[in-house]
């Protein structure tokens, strides 16, 4: 019988239990027993669920109260001295590395006052994971056993898991030098850190653990020669130790063929690879396994919420068995499924007729142990019948066509992807039209999100209220933001996006050819989910979708204020997309969408535009070569088609965060003032890069994930650092990212700081000029 396998499982639960419980323990309400009790209650009903559905190898150590590297960094010890020397709790240092923390003396307690660590993408997802972060002093050791404890919760449960933990060429090549070691090469600490890995793997073996899953996603991406021998030296070691779980090698998120060198001749138990993205790769991979290697066939999508294709994925696992034979074959999701919905059961108003396409964790779970059956040669009749009907009546389906909007796309030329005049002259323009000082001021859009303002906009969608009485509320909270940034002298004001519930599920909820979710909420980092709307058919706008908001915050200031937008990749790639069509189509498609509303925004007076991309870098595909290439050249030209429609005097913005940037990318939007996250960039090589960008750029000074309020002197000491080798006439003084996950008195003192800071410059540059 061919066995069935699910790399990992939503951890958040199936009401957000995680949530809130993370958030009620942060905020003093819950204790610290009740909040492991809510994770323990989460893993048991996850494993129970993946039981009864027939999965065969369920893993554990897949659950985290913040996030699963960062779990490692604590498990190894990997604690920066900063966070150690407090002596915290273990889970309260988890939590400060993970959103740094700032406490005042108590009688008992003394202050504490630090950040967290640096926040990046995970892979091409819309998941983020915490950088470990390395110093000479790091002194790798175990420091606690929560995957030991974890699979034994399990087994108590009568269920054998297979614990998962990221490898250690992962974890050490997705880590970085931290400021006091910026000589320091991560893949220099192999060697002090295998043993520490052997250790965790050997108390696995010992409570029970046959096997275990280390996941090495970076051999999905271009690796130099070293780390490709470093898989070498690594598992090696491993292998050489006695007593040891059977390794599962697992990569997902695209094709290990470049790096086939690499895993070649590894002494482990089986390999896992990604099939759903890549299957292309079977016949080169299936050349590298040993007699004895298993072959974890990845064909059920853990990256989206469309139905498997069982005849499809039946085929691709039927060809591993003639490969390998049926004894060495798993039929696997392909990822972890952490980053696709919970339930679709939850979904109570979704069209039936697309909801009988999507299919969401709890449903994988089902379709790999069909697929597995199915291969062994069990009747699964019912369920392939039903599968096909489902996948054939969508591919017929005339929801998912517009005419109109497909000629649209077809007749675009290449007037229609550059602006009237190159920078220097619209610069010319915007100075006369703005005259902004030296240093402006500005924040990337929105403003706390308060509980009030989510009670209100949930008592609308509801009904409870009416639609004249949300408007009322929401101009309000527009109202009290504008009057805070008048006050403190930001100089370019946002409305604060109070009538947003997401930056693209908002727009997604107003553009034709998207269907969203009512529980569909997927981890994006720590307690923050965001419920991607689904794109099922072609894209375009019916009517305006911000212009309102922004026109009324424009009527109540003399200051000048920002319309601000979702743009064109972030909207496509913070959605599940369609998979029936090209991403270049749907992208373009979401372009000429908001083209006409940057258009109707500048029509209506609004003479600042920033178009966010935060996830122009995440698209990017994760290997150098083609298909890379023509990614730069839709995604540039997508938001060039959405910002191109207005005048010289119109001042296009664009937003980038959490991901490392290249500048020759952003320089190919041609948008006059970008804003860059910054703050936790502690490498000061990364302003260089940015030297020769030819226009405006707004360094983050203040990282918005965490409650921490820098003071002004720290703003200062910031700038000072930057203004070493950066231009002050080019440079914007705002925050990170947004500030919706923050709390008033927080962002007050934040941003009243901030802004001092600029005013002492200003004052000092001012003198000089
Ligand atoms: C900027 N980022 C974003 C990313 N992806 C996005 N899609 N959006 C982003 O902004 N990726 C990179 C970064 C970092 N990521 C995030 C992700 C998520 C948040 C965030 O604040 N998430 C909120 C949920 C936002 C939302 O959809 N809110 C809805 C529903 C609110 C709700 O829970 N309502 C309650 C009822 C009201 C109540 O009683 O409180 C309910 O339904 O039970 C809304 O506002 O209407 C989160 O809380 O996780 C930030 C950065
Ligand atoms: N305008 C958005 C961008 C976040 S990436 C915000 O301010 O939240
Ligand atoms: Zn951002």
């Amino acid at each position: 019988m061919v066995q069935s396998s699910v790399l990992g499982f939503p951890r958040i639960g199936a009401n957000r239990e995680l949530k809130k419980t993370t958030e009620a323990y942060w905020q003093g309400k819950v204790s610290v027993e009740e909040l492991f009790k809510v994770g323990k209650e989460i893993r048991e009903h996850n494993w129970k669920l993946q039981k009864q559905a027939g999965v065969d190898v369920i893993a554990s150590n897949d659950f985290s109260f913040y996030d699963q590297v960062l779990d490692l960094s604590l498990l190894f010890n990997a604690i920066p001295e900063r966070y150690a020397k407090y002596n915290l709790s273990p889970i309260d240092t988890f939590f400060a590395m993970g959103r740094g923390l700032q406490k005042k003396a108590t009688e008992t307690e003394a202050a504490v006052d630090v950040t967290a660590l640096e926040m990046v993408k995970w892979f091409d997802s819309n998941y983020h994971y915490v950088r470990p972060t390395f110093s000479h002093s790091t002194q790798f050791k175990l420091n606690g056993q929560k995957p030991v404890d974890e699979f034994l919760e399990a087994k108590a449960l009568g269920i054998q898991t297979r614990p998962v933990l990221v490898g250690p060429l992962s974890y050490l090549t997705l880590g970085k030098a931290d400021k006091d070691s910026l000589d320091l090469e991560p893949l220099s600490l192999l060697e002090k850190l295998l043993p520490v890995y052997a250790e965790i793997l050997k108390k696995l073996a010992d409570a029970g653990a046959t096997s275990v899953q280390l996941d090495e996603p970076v051999l999905v991406l271009d690796l130099d020669e070293k780390t490709q021998a470093a898989f070498k030296t690594a598992y090696d070691f491993l292998a050489s130790q006695s007593g040891l779980p059977a390794i599962t090698l697992a990569t997902y998120f695209g094709t290990v063929v470049p790096n086939l060198g690499a895993i070649k001749d590894l002494p482990v138990a089986g390999f896992h690879f990604d099939f759903a993205r890549n299957p292309e790769q079977l016949d080169e991979v299936a050349s590298i396994l040993n007699d004895n290697q298993t072959l974890s066939v990845g064909v059920v999508d853990g990256r989206n919420i469309w139905k498997n294709d069982f005849a499809k994925s039946s085929a691709i696992v039927q060809k591993a068995i003639e490969k390998v034979g049926k004894d060495r074959v798993v039929v696997a999701t392909s990822s972890s499924l952490l980053h696709t919905p919970v339930d679709l059961e939850s979904e109570k108003k979704l069209n039936p007729e697309i909801k009988d396409w999507f299919s969401f964790a709890t449903q994988k779970l089902a379709e790999v142990a069909v697929i597995a059956k199915n291969v062994s040669g069990e009747d699964v009749s019912a369920e392939l019948e039903a599968n096909a009907k489902s996948v054939s009546t969508r591919a017929s389906s005339n929801i998912t066509n517009n005419e109109a909007v497909q000629k649209r796309v077809q007749s675009i030329d290449e007037k229609m992807s550059r602006r009237l005049s190159p920078f220097p002259e619209r610069l010319a323009v915007q100075e006369k039209a703005f005259k902004l000082p030296l240093f402006p001021t500005t924040t990337i859009g929105s403003f706390p999100q308060t509980k009030d303002i989510r009670i209100n906009r949930n008592k609308f969608v509801k009904g409870t209220i009416t639609a004249e009485e949300y408007e009322k509320f929401i101009n309000a909270e527009i109202e009290t933001v504008i009057r805070f940034q008048e006050e403190i002298g930001i100089d370019i004001l946002v409305h604060g996006e109070p009538e947003r519930n997401d930056m693209v599920q908002y727009f997604g909820e107003q553009i034709d050819g998207y269907t969203f979710t009512t529980n569909g909420w997927v981890q994006s980092y720590g307690s923050r989910y965001v419920r991607p709307p689904i794109i099922v058919g072609d894209l375009s706008r019916p009517k305006p979708m911000s212009v309102k908001e922004s026109v009324y915050a424009q009527s109540i200031t003399t200051k000048p204020c920002k319309g601000m937008l979702t743009g064109p990749v972030t909207c496509l790639r913070w959605s599940f997309p369609r998979d029936d069509v090209d991403q270049k189509t749907q992208a373009l498609q979401l372009a000429l969408a908001l083209r006409d509303e940057v258009n109707d925004l500048d029509a209506a007076g609004i003479k600042i535009i920033q178009v966010d991309e935060p996830a122009l870098r995440e698209g990017l595909p994760l290997r150098a070569g083609q298909d890379r290439s023509d990614y730069l050249k839709w995604a540039a030209e997508s938001f060039r088609i959405a910002t191109s429609g207005v005048g010289n005097e119109t001042q296009i913005h664009s937003h980038f965060c959490y991901s490392d940037l290249d500048p020759n990318h952003i320089k190919a939007l041609d948008a006059d003032v970008v804003s860059i996250e910054y703050s936790k960039k502690d490498d000061p090589k990364y302003i260089s890069e940015f030297l020769d960008y030819p226009n405006h750029i707004g360094l983050g000074l203040f990282d918005i994930h965490s409650p921490r309020i820098p003071s002004t002197e720290e703003f200062k000491a910031k700038i000072e650092k930057i203004l070493e080798s950066y231009p002050a006439e080019k440079f914007w003084v705002n925050p990170d990212c947004g500030l919706k996950t923050r709390g008033w008195a927080e962002t007050k003192e934040s941003l009243t700081h901030m802004v001092e800071a600029a005013k002492f410059f200003r004052e000092k540059y001012g003198a000089k000029k």
